[in-house]
């Protein structure tokens, strides 16, 4: 069962590079990583196991954050209109975007960042993804809103990207051009 104390935080290498690419069909391990990952983002979205277990509410991981340089992430959520977005995922891509951007008001926040950063983080407002799922299944998948920000918040990770690194240095509250805010 992942735990916090298997989530690596700020600094560690593996937040800060590029993970490869898994080998499809998956493995039987690369299938259990998944499905850990999973299992831990409901964990943490069960008040009692998150209690027992004192487990940070997720809505996404990906194996960077488990110091595991491999492009395999894990979202469990439902968005404003009550779709779920429960998968585990390898290899996934962004192969289109628009050019409108969008930010949440709320600003982001990061399992493997045991501090606030305030700020927008602009990120592209619409998204098609591809990747392949659990079952080794070809998924493509377009996004707006807040699964949109889920979803390249977490292949960020895959690239060693960190949130805060898209927030503007100068002001971090500046409005990003032709953006759309995320309530
Ligand atoms: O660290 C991670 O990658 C998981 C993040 C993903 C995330 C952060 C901000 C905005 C979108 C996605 C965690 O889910 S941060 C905690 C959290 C929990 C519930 C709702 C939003 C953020
Ligand atoms: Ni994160």
């Amino acid at each position: 069962m992942i735990t916090m104390k298997d989530i690596v935080r700020e600094g560690y290498p593996s937040l800060t590079k590029k993970a490869s690419e898994v080998e499809v069909p998956l493995s039987a391990d690369d299938k259990q990583l998944l499905e850990d990952m999973l299992q831990f983002l409901k964990n943490s979205q069960d008040e009692e196991i998150a209690e027992k277990y004192d487990l940070r509410a997720g809505v996404g991981l990906a194996a960077p954050q488990l110091g595991i340089e491999k492009q395999l992430i894990a979202l469990h959520f439902e968005d404003s209109r009550g779709r779920q977005y429960s998968m585990g995922l390898a290899n996934p891509k962004i192969i289109s975007h628009s050019v409108e951007q969008a930010y949440l008001q709320s600003g982001e926040g990061c399992l493997s960042v045991d501090r606030a950063v305030e700020g927008y983080v602009p990120r592209h407002a619409r998204v098609t993804i591809t990747a392949t799922d659990i079952n080794d299944n070809p998924v493509k998948l377009r996004l707006k809103n807040y699964p949109a920000v889920v979803f390249q918040h977490e292949i960020d990770h895959l690239h060693g990207i960190m949130f805060f690194d898209r927030i503007n240095r100068d002001n971090p509250f500046a409005i990003p051009d032709n953006s759309i805010e995320i309530s």
